[in-house]
């Protein structure tokens, strides 16, 4: 299990995270949601220990993170395309399965081209991609070394529809093996996860599966929760 205890990150003098706390629970697809500007990418970073946090502690199965050993056992999908644009898709592939020092079959690497629908452009330059390609092929690649964990920032920004769903399938297909944290602002998208952490002023406002959600807020989808939040947020500030 992935435990966040007590988490705290400052940049400068602006406190973006404030003790948080909580549990990601093992072969389930947690989606963390909230406002632009909440947090988000800063929390899975401390997590994947691309920026340290000020206070608490990380562990994966007791084991306090970043651990270079679990650090290969995690996928990472950034929200900024970490690509060799010089190479093809295919190359690309290529490349970072020999970074995970993965043996790859060719029918692997086509299933993989397949399934985030590539394969027709697989060897054109990844520099001619267009943003969603370059999402898609950031995609199949933090799904290349099959890891326990997979935390995707936003991973199906500029994808079609249809796609989505092919995605959506495969990520719950994925979790028999695999934990998955995923950042999405797209609120149907956050209905398919199993649970929900839901980001507001600096921590975790409220969490469950998205059903439990919606029935303590008394609310018909999850845009309405954070508007609930919000009242109260007024309501109490102009109380004190
Ligand atoms: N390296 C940095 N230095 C200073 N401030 C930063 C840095 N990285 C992020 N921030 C600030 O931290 C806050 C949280 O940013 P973060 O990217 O984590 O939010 P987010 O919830 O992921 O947003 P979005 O949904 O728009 O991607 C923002 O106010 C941002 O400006």
């Amino acid at each position: 299990m992935l435990k966040i205890t007590d988490l705290s990150k400052r940049f400068g003098k602006q406190t973006i995270l404030q003790n948080i706390s909580v549990d990601i629970p093992n072969n389930q697809i947690t989606g963390l949601i909230g406002p632009s500007g909440t947090g988000k990418t800063t929390l899975i970073k401390c997590l994947m220990g691309m920026e340290k946090y000020d206070t608490g502690s990380v562990t994966i199965n007791n084991v306090t993170i970043p651990n270079r050993k679990i650090l290969n056992n995690i996928g990472y999908m950034a929200q900024s395309d970490s690509l060799y644009h010089d190479l093809t898709g295919l190359e690309n592939i290529q490349f970072f399965a020999h970074m995970y020092k993965r043996r790859m079959s060719e029918k692997s690497v086509q299933s993989t081209l397949n399934l985030v629908q590539l394969a027709q452009e697989q060897n054109k330059f990844v520099q001619h991609y267009s943003g969603g390609m370059k999402r898609r092929l950031s995609l199949a690649i933090a799904l290349l070394n099959q890891p326990e964990y997979l935390i995707l920032d936003e991973p199906t920004v500029g994808i079609d529809p249809v796609l989505k769903l092919n995605i959506w399938d495969r990520l719950h297909e994925l979790k028999k093996n695999s934990t998955l944290l995923i950042t999405t602002h797209i609120m149907d998208e956050a209905m398919k996860c199993d649970q929900l952490l839901l980001m507001k002023n600096k921590g975790i406002a409220a969490s469950g599966t998205p059903q439990e959600i919606l029935e303590t807020f008394q609310v018909s989808d999850i845009d309405q929760v954070f508007l609930e939040l919000e009242e109260k947020e007024h309501e109490n500030a102009s109380l004190n």
